[in-house]
């Protein structure tokens, strides 16, 4: 797809104020970056207000890592779309599987969080992909369809929706699928957002995520319907999410 990737960082549950180094060192290697790549990283919820600050009139903008589905109110631990968007949060992250497995956060949940998400106009990036069993059993592509339709609400705010493919296999492993296996769930990914939305579904950018560092980037940047990566280990480190920065805008220059 055309425009801008999206190169996103997951810092999990890791981060201190100590971290916050990290940010800045981030946030000058990424300033010549200009519109080839949209830079967003997601610190824990603890960090996003200070983020915030040290991240004014940077290239890198911030987003929460999870949200709640409902408004406010007695739901303690929980943290609600506009308190990240007060935070200074312009995405959150939802459904990603490490909370579908260990939070049994169902697609209707999902689904219901990014309702919340969209309409405190956040971006909702929508975590789906197939878990190791679902892959064997050569039920990827289904795994991803009821995914796309239980947890992506049907919002015509298409410009607030990114869908990220992160096979579940593949998160943290090392181990990523081949590039004709990547690039055959997102062209059928775009398929689905297409039979959903209609044209507007085009407009739907997805990212690729699971074991991605700055030596596998380009190649699966370069397959046609990726349009941009969510990084977890490697956004720890300022070295490495800035190169994997700059081999999107290496990318995108030349095609
Ligand atoms: O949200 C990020 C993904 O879970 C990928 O994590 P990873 O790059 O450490 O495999």
């Amino acid at each position: 797809m055309t425009g801008p990737y999206l190169i996103a960082g997951n810092w999990k549950m890791n981060g201190l104020n100590s971290s916050l180094a990290v940010l800045e060192e981030t946030a000058r290697s990424c300033e010549h970056l200009n519109e080839e790549v949209d830079v967003v990283v997601f610190p824990p919820a603890t960090l996003l207000a200070v983020s915030s600050i040290l991240l004014k009139d940077t290239r890198v903008q911030l987003g929460g890592q999870d949200c709640s589905s409902e408004v406010s109110g007695a739901f303690t631990g929980e943290i609600s779309a506009s308190m990240l968007k007060d935070a200074g949060a312009k995405f959150v992250i939802l459904g990603h599987s490490e909370r579908r497995q260990r939070h049994a956060e169902s697609d209707d949940l999902v689904r219901r969080k990014a309702i919340q998400a969209v309409q405190e106009g956040l971006k909702a990036v929508i975590c789906i992909g197939e878990i190791a069993q679902e892959k064997a059993d050569g039920k990827t592509l289904a795994a991803v369809s009821d995914q796309i339709l239980y947890s992506v609400p049907r919002t015509s705010a298409v410009d607030q929706i990114v869908i990220a493919y992160e096979p579940k296999w593949a998160i943290g492993t090392g181990v990523t699928p081949t590039l004709d296996e990547i690039a055959v769930v997102h062209k059928h990914i775009r398929v689905e957002l297409l039979a959903h939305w209609g044209e507007s579904g085009r407009g739907i950018r997805i990212l690729y995520g699971g074991s991605v560092k700055p030596s596998n980037a380009t190649e699966i940047l370069a397959i046609s319907e990726v349009g941009g990566l969510l990084v977890g280990g490697a956004s720890l480190d300022a070295k490495q999410f800035s190169a994997i920065c700059e081999h999107g805008r290496s990318v995108r220059a030349a095609a």
